[in-house]
């Protein structure tokens, strides 16, 4: 049997931590946490298969076998009555989510200094990542296998981040202790236990599924620099060659950390589908703000080496049909639909492809010229671009108004990318016209929202 271990001491990092912290609030508060919560975490040296669910993993297309069963089917028969309790403490912290964040860290880095340096040194970007992705993981507690993709690829995905299996306990401790000090009219031992059971499970699945991604890859790559082409004042092709094989599917993104803005990671769709020379090209818009964007347009060239984590994302082509594909791609959302045609191009299916490129101006229509190459070499294909904002002699207006005009649609796969306000209005309006929601594929909001700044 595996070694349990049990960590009864929240402040045990062997540092004498302050029993009180100023946050943004201003307010000195209490860093005490009672007695604290126990979780006991089994450290398995043999992490055994994976407990994901069999959907799509982030490993380049591997999927665990059928018939794995969920981690939290294990959960004791309470666990209603603790999603009950849990939601409940969701509720109440949601309207002041952004104090509980912030104490949430003020607790973890004042109790546990060690932990510090896994986060970037401004902590205004990411701040809320971690601490989001738990709230995340919570709320989903009664979609069991929804759950267990969600934190399988979270667990593994932390391994960029030096995060390892000691860590946890100190995570735990700290959210528990942000989210009694903000919901003190309804935090009670029960509702403390129910967290505990929560955590224990979330945890246990990350550490499980790091433990099974480091049996075949590494925590990250390194990529260099092979070529910097910039398309207009502020976008950019950017093509690197990663140190060891890069599996991954058309479709999927990865997490991208430069030199400039260490431990900072931003999140980027490969622009091409996997290709015979090992190169992997992302398309990079400098945004305001966006310090690894505006690095990677302004500052990066050839010979600059980067840092990649694993792939990921579920917008991928299925193969196992030959339905149509409709591809909305707005601004450089265009990247990972060139590289869903790069795709279907390789297997040979011709199968209906129709993409939709959407961008401001014609001036902005960057990679038009790839598109249009590939509509002639390919007859399944057809590319129209679709001008939002200025004079146009094609189609004018937003990308879903532009696709209604045509169809109909419901026999087709549709593939969209771009900024989240296309994402949400494009899904309204391709389910209105009659596109079952499941043959919707898009990247997740929550990863969309400031993903490539
Ligand atoms: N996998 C993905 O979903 C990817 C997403 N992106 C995201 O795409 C965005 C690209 O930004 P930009 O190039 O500045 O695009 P943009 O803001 O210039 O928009 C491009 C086009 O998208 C459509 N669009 C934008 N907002 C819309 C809305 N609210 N409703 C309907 N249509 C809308 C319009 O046709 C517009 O011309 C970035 O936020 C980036 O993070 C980029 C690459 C991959």
């Amino acid at each position: 049997m595996a070694p349990f271990r049990e960590v009864r001491d929240p402040g045990g990092s062997g540092t004498t931590a302050p029993r009180s912290v100023s946050t943004e609030a201003g307010h000195d508060r209490d860093l005490s946490l009672g007695a604290g919560p126990h979780f006991d975490l089994r450290l398995s040296p043999d992490p055994g298969p994976a407990p994901h669910s069999g959907s799509r993993s982030n490993d380049g297309g591997r999927d665990s076998g059928p018939g794995q069963k969920s981690a939290f089917a294990d959960l004791p028969e309470s666990s209603s009555a603790d999603t009950q309790l849990i939601r409940r403490t969701l509720a109440e912290i949601e309207p002041i989510s952004d104090k509980v964040t912030s104490y949430f860290y003020a607790l973890l880095f004042v109790r546990h200094p060690h932990l510090r340096e896994l986060f970037p040194a401004a902590m205004d970007a990411q701040r809320d990542r971690l601490f989001k992705a738990l709230l995340t993981a919570a709320r989903k507690a009664d979609e069991p296998e929804v759950l267990d993709e969600y934190l399988t690829h979270l667990g593994q995905g932390h391994r960029k981040y030096g995060t390892l299996p000691e860590h946890y306990p100190a995570v735990g401790e700290s959210l528990l202790g942000a989210l009694a000090r903000y919901t003190p009219g309804s935090w009670s031992e029960a509702t403390e236990a129910a967290w505990v059971r929560a955590y224990t499970v979330i945890s246990q699945v990350m550490i499980d599924a790091a433990a099974e991604n480091e049996q075949y890859a590494p925590a990250w790559w390194q990529a260099e620099i092979v070529s910097h082409e910039l398309r207009t004042p502020d976008i950019a092709v950017v093509t690197v060659r990663p140190d060891q094989p890069y599996p991954f599917l058309a479709g999927q993104y990865t997490s991208l950390e430069t030199p400039w803005w260490p431990r900072v990671w931003r999140h980027y769709s490969f622009a091409s589908a996997p290709r015979s020379d090992g190169l992997l090209s992302f398309h990079v818009k400098a945004v305001p703000a966006g310090w690894v964007s505006s690095a990677l347009v302004h500052h990066a060239t050839a010979g600059d080496v980067i840092r990649l984590g694993s792939p990921a994302g579920s917008m991928v082509v299925d193969h196992a049909t030959d339905s149509g594909l409709l591809c909305l791609g707005g601004g450089t959302g265009i990247a990972p639909i060139k590289a869903l045609v790069e795709d279907v191009a390789v297997h040979g299916r011709q199968r209906p492809v129709e993409v939709f490129y959407g961008a401001r101006s014609d001036h902005d229509l960057y990679d038009i010229e790839t598109m249009t190459r590939l509509e002639r070499e390919h007859p399944w294909l057809s590319v129209r671009s679709v001008i939002s904002d200025g004079p146009t002699s094609g189609l004018s207006g937003q990308l879903p108004d532009a696709v209604r005009q045509y169809g109909p649609w419901n026999t087709y796969d549709a593939y969209l990318s771009g900024p989240p306000g296309l994402i949400r209005s494009g899904v309204s309006t391709l389910r209105g016209i009659g596109i079952p929601s499941h043959r919707i594929r898009h990247d997740s909001l929550e990863e969309l929202v400031g993903a490539a700044r």
